[in-house]
């Protein structure tokens, strides 16, 4: 088996270093603004502030692009407290610019463990509240007249309003992402896409009590690639592989909305057909036996056909959904014992073979053929239907 290299950045890595990325130019826009507001309020030694801030911007950029990321960030965080102090020793608590420090709120947060996020909260809330007497005591050092003030904090806290609600997203979007992805990763096969065998049980068991609570059928279909040990012993496991996708791909179209279809086994997939009568099933599986044969297998869906076998049953009010699954098993394993590339029902008391063309219902009782359905007791007839 093939070892896929793990890649070496997750998605959620790259993703965040994007959004500082983007974040960075976002906060050299900012001060680019504010370097406007301040010469058009002439407050120079402010507007140079933001000269500054631009230019670390733009380095922090840089790194970000030769991927020099811990770099960058140290330089993004150190303009951001720098700008924050000076921004308010300045021009004063009410312009707003301690908003800002309280950014470091979520990345600490988000830096560590509560043993290791601890200190440097402690560090940052006292340095808020220390911020915030010194600047009551020495009030504004580059006082703004009152209008410009107002417009100054009006800005500062949409500002801040807009990166804490957009870290806030960011963080819920990767949670969300990962979720799903752990979700695929407890319920899909990781090779068809198809759901796996605990996630059909589980839908099962749910049907299984709407079928008893609505008194409907539910019928259950067992599709089983014939002769694929062949397959990768001829052509390679690779190609084998390349059949289960595109065999699970054909599968999966054949159902209907509220069926489904789960790789059950190595080359056994199970379909869950909720309402579904016993005629009805029967009838599905020999489309799905159809659209397989039909099915062109390769990269260019042409280089050879595969067939499977199919076993059917309904389910009784008696029995458990385990033992209605062991008598489609058993109705497959007939189906591969009269040649492969059929269909077989199972009934309560015998299974009825279906012939490639339907039209065929031969009685096989499996005590008449003494074949009691145990995969050792499958015939294996040689020749594989590779014809192109
Ligand atoms: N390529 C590939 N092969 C697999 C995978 N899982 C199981 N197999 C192979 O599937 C083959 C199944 O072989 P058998 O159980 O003998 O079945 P078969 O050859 O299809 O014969 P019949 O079912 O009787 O038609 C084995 O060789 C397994 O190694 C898989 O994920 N990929």
């Amino acid at each position: 088996m093939s070892i896929e290299r793990l890649p070496r950045r997750t998605t959620a890595h790259s993703a965040f270093w994007m959004m500082v990325r983007r974040v960075t130019v976002l906060a050299a826009c900012v001060d680019v603004a504010l370097f406007c507001f301040f010469l058009a309020v002439g407050s120079p030694i402010l507007a140079w502030i933001n000269v500054i801030s631009v230019s670390l911007y733009l380095v922090a950029y840089r790194l970000l692009q030769q991927r020099r990321n811990r770099a960058a960030l140290i330089l993004i965080w150190t303009e951001v407290l720098g700008h924050a102090v000076l921004g308010t020793l300045l021009t004063g608590w009410g312009a707003g610019f301690n908003y800002y420090l309280l950014m470091f709120i979520p990345a600490i947060m988000v830096s560590g463990n509560w043993r290791t996020v601890v200190p440097p909260l402690l560090v940052l809330f006292a340095a808020y509240v220390g911020l915030h007497e010194v600047s009551r005591f020495y009030g504004a050092l580059e006082p703004l007249g009152a209008t410009a003030l107002t417009v100054l904090y009006v800005f500062n806290i949409s500002v801040f309003f807009a990166m804490a609600s957009s870290t806030a997203r960011f963080y819920y979007a990767m949670v969300r992402k990962t979720e799903g992805k752990l979700r695929d990763l407890a319920t899909r096969d990781t090779l068809t896409g198809l759901f796996n065998r605990r996630h059909l049980m589980e839908l099962a068991h749910v049907e299984r009590r709407r079928a008893d609570h609505e008194d409907v059928p539910l019928s259950l279909v067992i599709a089983d690639i014939d002769d694929f040990k062949q397959i990768n012993d001829r052509l390679g496991h690779d190609a084998g592989d390349l059949v289960l996708r595109q065999v699970g791909e054909a599968l999966r179209e054949s159902c209907r909305s509220h069926d489904t279809v789960a790789r059950w086994g190595g080359e056994e997939f199970l379909f869950l057909l909720p309402q579904t009568s016993a005629e009805a099933a029967r009838d599905f599986a020999e489309r799905v036996r159809r659209a397989v044969e039909a099915l062109g297998i390769g990269p260019d869906a042409q280089s050879f056909h595969c067939t499977v076998s199919l076993g059917v049953a309904t389910l009784d009010a008696d029995e458990s959904l385990e033992e209605a699954i062991g008598r489609a098993d058993h109705a497959l394993y007939r189906s591969k014992a009269e040649g492969r590339n059929r269909v077989t029902a199972a009934t309560l008391e015998a299974d009825v073979a279906l012939g490639q063309d339907s039209a065929q219902v031969i009685d096989l009782h499996p005590e008449a053929t003494g074949l009691d359905g145990g995969p050792e007791d499958r015939p294996r007839p040689g020749g594989v239907p590779l014809a192109g």
